[in-house]
């Protein structure tokens, strides 16, 4: 059946029963190739009935089918020509994980950042009705992307206008993690509560039977149904911000599926369509242990057993062994996730110090404001964050954090390039976007000791906002030091001495600055290699010297160059009247990096120790008056 599928055309002359055996073909392929390729595997095996419904009903691309978070369009891909794609899936100018218009026609909105669907849905609803157009417009978003505030936000809009807007809400009560908070627990009223539609459409049903009800009637007809929803679930929160709520349905019935999306696809205003899936189902591992297979490297099949690669400990697992031991003697230290309890590796701080850890949800804004209110209290928020999400709580850091000047940490995961994900989650902006803003304080470690001894000097210092970022995956396998060790704020480390050309590297650079330095003194030339450890404040102090005593500078940073790390080098020279020195920059260039390993991506934009022993060599006296 599968491979008869090129496109959603050809679904439509499917019965149900041959519907219900691509299903299963749809999660067999989806299983075995995303053994080889990793993936999102739980979230995709849990939308396989609803997305062939919705391509049965829907017209794409004429309809247009949005995503929320994207990490469940894997089915939808399969469905639109993609499917002999997938054994490139996340690499190397490969299949994107996520929706990708160049991709696709199908593909009509770009994600991998949460809840912004609905607000695409209702832009793309508005531009349909002024061009006169009349397709339909159909965001498809999880319980947990719900709990972010966008799409709160686009609600109260699309309530407030009550334009056809088509929202599927995928409810599999989990985010990454299991799911939290009230509209998760308004939303588990609803899928126990049959009550409610029974009584509803037998009221409608009735109605129905009463010949031209008009006037009075009608009036108290409608006040027996807002009544009865008070009754039976207390307050349907969606018929209150203006949707029609159908539902909830069992998202793995095609036939119910498929009637609830007909019924949605004939009603005026917005409507919710309220499905119940098992994310992972019809792969045992997955369903057991959704979060495993969430986002999931290679496994074996058979036993759905993850196969990890031996290595370091990762940047993550140390932040989570330090914090834990820092907040054992200190009671001030609070920790908070936005959903990501695991991979920010605060699960066993949240074990360890119930009280003391929160997850808000999908809700970067909230978290950072949430950070900074508690900091005013005179307690230490730990804002554990991935790099990419932190840019959703942008005005909160200035407005709210930077301009009180609180003692908030950022414990910025995922900084730097991140592999398989891709342009969407790449952590290379926030040095940029964290430099301009007054009071803040940004570190990063050359490993994983430093790390520690970063994390630690952060919850020592009183002067304001502080962000140690790392990156994502193993460190350098290096011994841990015992003590926690304080680092002078604004200082840098030399790790050695050299001459005409200094290589200042930010964070995990120094390893790479180091290989080219070994490289180089085996061609007779050696370099300075600076550990910068901060992007803000500068070693002002070190910046002159170098300047004073004739060293060109190359900066190495794995963030956007352009107003990154090197920038901040380039700007305090000219501040201080150092017009003549030579300053060179390696880092991200201007453009979003995509899918890959971090290995591809940071050859691609030439971060690698050769580029850097090239550009040195191009430096270096002797040769560039020969050149
Ligand atoms: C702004 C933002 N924060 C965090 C994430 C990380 N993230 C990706 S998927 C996900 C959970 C989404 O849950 P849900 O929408 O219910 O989808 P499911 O995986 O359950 O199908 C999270 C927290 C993200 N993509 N975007
Ligand atoms: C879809 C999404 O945003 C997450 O699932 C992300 O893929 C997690 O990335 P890590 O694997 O780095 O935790
Ligand atoms: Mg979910």
């Amino acid at each position: 059946m599968l491979s008869t599928i090129n496109s959603p055309q050809d679904l439509k002359k499917l019965n149900i029963s041959q519907l219900t055996e691509l299903a299963e073909e749809i999660r067999a392929f989806l299983i075995e190739n995303l053994s080889v390729t990793g993936g999102h595997l739980a979230p995709n095996l849990g939308v396989v009935e609803l997305t062939l419904a919705l391509h049965y009903i829907f017209d794409s691309p004429k309809d247009k089918l949005i995503w929320d978070v994207g990490h469940q369009a894997y089915v939808h891909k399969m469905l639109t020509g993609r499917m002999e794609r997938f054994d490139t899936l996340r690499q190397y100018k490969g299949l994107c994980g996520y929706p990708k218009r160049s991709e696709s026609e199908h593909d009509v909105w770009e994600t991998g950042h949460s809840s912004t669907s609905l607000s695409a849905a209702m832009g793309m609803a508005i531009a349909r009705d002024l061009k006169g157009e009349k397709h339909k417009v159909i965001a498809i978003i999880g319980d947990g992307a719900l709990t972010g505030g966008m799409a709160l936000e686009a609600m109260n809009h699309m309530g407030h206008e009550g334009r056809d807007v088509t929202v599927i809400l995928n409810d599999n009560e989990m985010s990454i993690a299991p799911n939290v908070g009230a509209m998760h627990n308004h939303l588990g009223k609803l899928r126990t509560n049959h009550n409610y539609r029974r009584a509803k459409e037998e009221i409608e049903q009735l109605l129905k039977k009463i010949p031209a009800v008009g006037g009075k009637m009608a009036k108290l007809v409608e006040r027996l149904k807002d009544g009865l929803k008070y009754v039976v679930v207390s307050g349907i929160l969606f018929e209150e911000l203006g949707f029609t709520y159908l539902g909830p349905v069992d998202g793995h019935n095609l036939p119910a599926l498929m009637e609830a999306l007909r019924q949605a696809s004939h009603t005026k205003g917005p409507v919710l369509v309220h499905v119940i899936t098992k994310k992972g189902k019809g792969y045992a591992p997955a369903e057991l242990d959704s979060y495993a297979f969430h986002g999931v490297g290679m496994y074996k099949i058979e036993s759905g057993e993850v196969l990890k690669s031996e290595g370091p400990p990762s940047y993550t697992s140390i932040f989570a062994r330090t914090i834990e031991k820092l907040a054992e003697k200190d009671s001030r230290i609070v920790a908070i996730t936005a959903a990501m309890p695991n991979g920010t590796g605060l699960d066993h701080f949240a074990q360890k110090y119930p009280e003391r850890f929160f997850d808000v949800g999908i809700a970067e804004q909230h978290a950072t404001t949430m950070a900074a209110g508690i900091a005013t209290q005179g307690l230490k928020p730990v804002f554990a964050v991935y790099s990419t999400f932190l840019q959703r709580g942008y005005d909160q850091l200035v407005h709210d954090v930077c301009r009180q000047n609180l003692n908030v940490t950022f414990a910025i995961d995922r900084a730097g390039l991140v592999g398989a994900d891709g342009e969407t989650h790449q952590g290379v902006f926030d040095i940029a976007y964290m430099r301009s803003l007054p009071n803040m304080t940004i570190m990063m470690p050359k490993d994983e000791n430093e790390l520690q001894h970063m994390l630690y000097t952060a919850l020592m210092y009183d002067g304001g906002p502080i962000a140690v970022r790392y990156p994502r995956g193993s460190g350098e396998g290096v011994p841990l030091d015992g003590e926690f060790k304080l680092l002078p704020i604004g200082k840098a480390e030399i790790l050695r001495p050299g001459v005409h050309v200094a290589i200042l590297a930010f964070g995990n650079m120094v390893p790479i600055a180091q290989k080219a330095a070994d490289m180089l003194m085996a061609e007779g030339m050696n370099p300075m290699v600076v550990n910068a450890r901060f992007a803000k404040p500068l070693d002002e102090e070190l910046l002159f010297m170098l300047a004073r005593d004739g060293y060109t500078i190359v900066t190495l940073e794995e963030g956007a160059v352009h107003g990154g790390f090197g920038s901040a080098v380039l700007e305090c020279y000219a501040q201080a009247g150092y017009h003549h020195i030579t300053v060179e920059l390696m880092g991200i260039p201007d453009y979003y990096v995509e899918h890959g390993s971090v290995k591809e991506q940071r050859a691609e934009v030439g971060l690698t120790s050769e580029k850097v022993a090239h550009k040195v060599r191009s430096l270096w006296p002797a040769r560039r008056q020969r050149a």
